[in-house]
């Protein structure tokens, strides 16, 4: 049965990068994905936006929800303080599985936790399964029509408090109309957008700061 993609991006990574090293897993699927096939992933150019905003919150608790191979993760994972950790969220198998042995190769797996399943069945579970209070820092990176129910899902479950910041990818590319209209009209969240651009690509896209007013 031929590969996937998403197992050859994986397979690059074993054989290209360093173990143990963050950055070079990075810079590997960067390479891969800029040079050989499209993916999905943040990127270098969106993820400077999303290291800039993680050294401005410096969570302890941080949720990603969209996983896919583990690249934002590892992004994450590799900004995260001593004793901070991530949880991550990915409803395919297949990318779980892809981004497990990923997280695990950087060697960030003590700081991540990977969860496999539909976002709107975690995120009611973080506080008692997984034993979260509150989350310091969310990414949106999951499916477009997911954004604005997650994130009142996230209010319902009283997983925010005043100064969680969430960051959205995508608002241009596929697009989140629906969210951003949800989230700037809200006067419980602060806005801000990131002009930036699509993944390895020159079309235009953008991220969303909203940070949770209380
Ligand atoms: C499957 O579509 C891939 C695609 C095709 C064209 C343009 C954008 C995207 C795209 C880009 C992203 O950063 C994404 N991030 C998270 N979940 C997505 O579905 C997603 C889709
Ligand atoms: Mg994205």
């Amino acid at each position: 049965m031929n590969q996937s993609k998403e197992q050859r991006i994986l397979n690059f990574v074993l054989q290209n990068a360093v173990r143990g090293d963050p950055c070079s897993v990075l810079d590997t699927i960067d390479k891969y994905c800029s040079q050989k096939e499209w993916a999905m992933n943040v990127g270098d150019e969106k993820g400077l936006i999303l290291d800039k905003t993680l050294e401005e919150v410096n969570p302890s608790v941080a949720l990603e929800l969209g996983t896919y191979c583990g690249y934002s993760a590892v992004r994450i994972a590799r900004l995260l303080k001593p004793g901070a950790r991530l949880l991550t969220v990915e409803f395919n198998p297949e990318f779980a599985a892809i981004a497990k042995q990923m997280i695990e190769f950087a060697g960030v797996q003590d700081k991540v936790k990977l969860l496999e399943g539909p976002s709107e069945e975690i995120i009611p579970q973080l506080k008692k399964k997984y034993e979260v209070g509150t989350l310091d820092f969310v990414f949106l990176d999951h499916w477009k029509d997911r954004y604005t129910p997650d994130t009142i899902l996230l209010q319902e479950c009283n997983l925010l408090k005043k100064g969680s910041v969430l960051l959205a990818d995508n608002i241009i590319v596929p697009g989140a109309p629906e969210f951003i209209n949800y989230i700037r009209n809200n006067p419980r969240f602060q806005c801000t957008n990131y002009p930036s651009h699509l993944e390895y690509m020159k079309v235009v896209d953008a991220m969303e700061k909203a940070v949770f007013l209380g």
